[in-house]
């Protein structure tokens, strides 16, 4: 589907630290608006209903299923979640960029039904600093934190299928990569005309 807006996807192993990238991101760049997805997996300590996800019950999922409200969804580490079309679909034809942080199977999804979103695909630097990550995180128990670690070879083995990789070693310098490359998005023929549509029209450039 044709959109005047960019649409980037970013998926990760659970830890490797996306939540943080975007909510750095965010914190200086407005204009990238992150969709908020449905998911069945009950609420964290700090999480409300409309800002992380919008939680759900499995039949609430079930007929967003049945009425094909979704662009994607997906079962992750034994739960579902999902994009909603109506979250996004404005924005885009509007003009607007939009950021999704999904997994690997909601992104190869988006993919068919929007070829042009840019696959962005974080790695943490090592098994052990994703261990880590996800035990100091201090949010899931031991056996969640298991699972997601098994399910992060299975997601990790994907990484090839992405546009764009970034090692998220050093935070600064991984927050760098994703402003570059959704700068360089920025920077292409569309994008610009539409934001700087009165230099090309001062310029008499169609
Ligand atoms: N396919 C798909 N995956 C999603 C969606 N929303 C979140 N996820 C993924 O589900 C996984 C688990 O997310 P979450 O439970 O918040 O834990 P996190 O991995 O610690 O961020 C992550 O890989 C998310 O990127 C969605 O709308 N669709
Ligand atoms: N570059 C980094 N170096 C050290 N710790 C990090 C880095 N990036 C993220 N973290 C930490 O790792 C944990 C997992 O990050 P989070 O953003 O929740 O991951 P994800 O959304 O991919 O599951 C958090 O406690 C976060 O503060």
């Amino acid at each position: 589907m044709e959109h005047p807006g960019n649409l980037f996807v970013v998926a990760a192993p659970s830890g490797a630290g996306k939540s943080s990238l975007v909510k750095a991101l965010r914190s200086f760049d407005a204009r990238v608006y992150p969709s908020v997805s449905h998911t069945t997996r009950a609420p964290r300590g700090q999480e409300k209903h409309g800002r992380e996800y919008f939680f759900a019950s499995e039949q609430e999922f079930d007929a967003m299923v049945a009425n094909n409200a979704f662009v994607e969804w997906a079962n992750v580490h034994g739960k579902r979640y999902g994009t909603s079309k109506k979250g996004i679909q404005d924005r885009l034809a509007n003009g607007e960029d939009v950021l999704l942080e999904i997994d690997y199977q909601g992104a190869l999804q988006v993919r068919e039904s929007f070829p042009q979103a840019v696959l962005i695909f974080i790695l943490p630097p090592s098994w052990e600093e994703l261990r880590s990550r996800l035990e100091n995180r201090g949010e899931d128990a031991p056996e969640v934190i298991e699972l997601r670690m098994k399910n992060a070879e299975e997601e990790m083995a994907q990484v090839g299928k992405f546009d764009f990789v970034i090692i998220n070693e050093l935070f600064e310098s991984a927050l760098f990569d994703l402003k570059a490359i959704i700068h360089a998005q920025r920077l292409k023929y569309a994008s610009q005309r539409r934001l700087r549509g009165d230099v090309f029209d001062s310029l008499n450039l169609s």
